[in-house]
């Protein structure tokens, strides 16, 4: 059984949380620097990363948790959890942990009536199509070396990782399917 975090302060936690329980770890609300000491992967939600990177700095919580993801903490962004994770955004900017070796753009699919989902298969996450959940979605306008793109959705990049960093635009945790889920608890030691 692993020790989950995903990130407290705001945004789709309870969704999170659920799937972990469903899979049978152990979900842990990180809202303080100590937390990240006693777990073995953590999860950015997505929610409002302005906001999110507000609180981070104000807690304390950003240079530790970027010093843990530098150090190999796996760690999945999802939507505005990607943001947090880029290195570079493209039409924005927000304070960020600034890790990944990918930009960004923020709401590049609109506002939130621009929301939408599709389905796809991912072939290094599973053989099966899974749910694609977009809300106020970012997506990757470029990657680095290093970087793997996993998902590509009508010529823009929606997933990708690098090293112990995965990002997706969507929310897996907002369908019934923790496929994606899985494959992120693959990547812990
Ligand atoms: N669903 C989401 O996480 C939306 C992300 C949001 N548009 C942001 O910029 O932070």
């Amino acid at each position: 059984m692993k020790k989950i975090g995903i990130l407290g302060f705001q945004g789709a936690v309870v969704e999170h949380e659920r799937q972990i329980q469903a899979l049978g770890h152990e979900p842990v609300i990180v809202k303080y620097p100590e937390q990240l000491d006693v777990i073995d992967a953590i999860i950015l939600p997505g929610g409002e990363s302005t906001t999110m990177g507000k609180i981070l700095n104000r807690t304390g919580l950003m240079a530790p948790l970027r010093e843990k993801i530098v150090g190999g903490l796996p760690v999945w962004g999802t939507c505005a959890g990607m943001i947090l994770l880029a290195k570079d955004l493209v039409n924005d900017s927000v304070t960020h942990l600034g890790v990944m070796d990918i930009s960004v753009r923020r709401n590049a699919y609109g506002s939130q009536i621009d929301s939408f989902s599709t389905k796809q298969v991912i072939p290094a996450v599973d053989s099966k199509e899974i749910e694609l959940v977009f809300i106020r979605a970012p997506y990757i306008t470029k990657v680095e070396d290093g970087v793997k793109v996993l998902c590509e959705l009508d010529g823009h990049v929606v997933a990708a990782e690098e090293r112990n960093m995965l990002v997706t635009s969507f929310h897996p945790e907002l369908t019934d399917d923790v496929t994606f889920l899985k494959y992120f608890v693959s990547k812990i030691k």
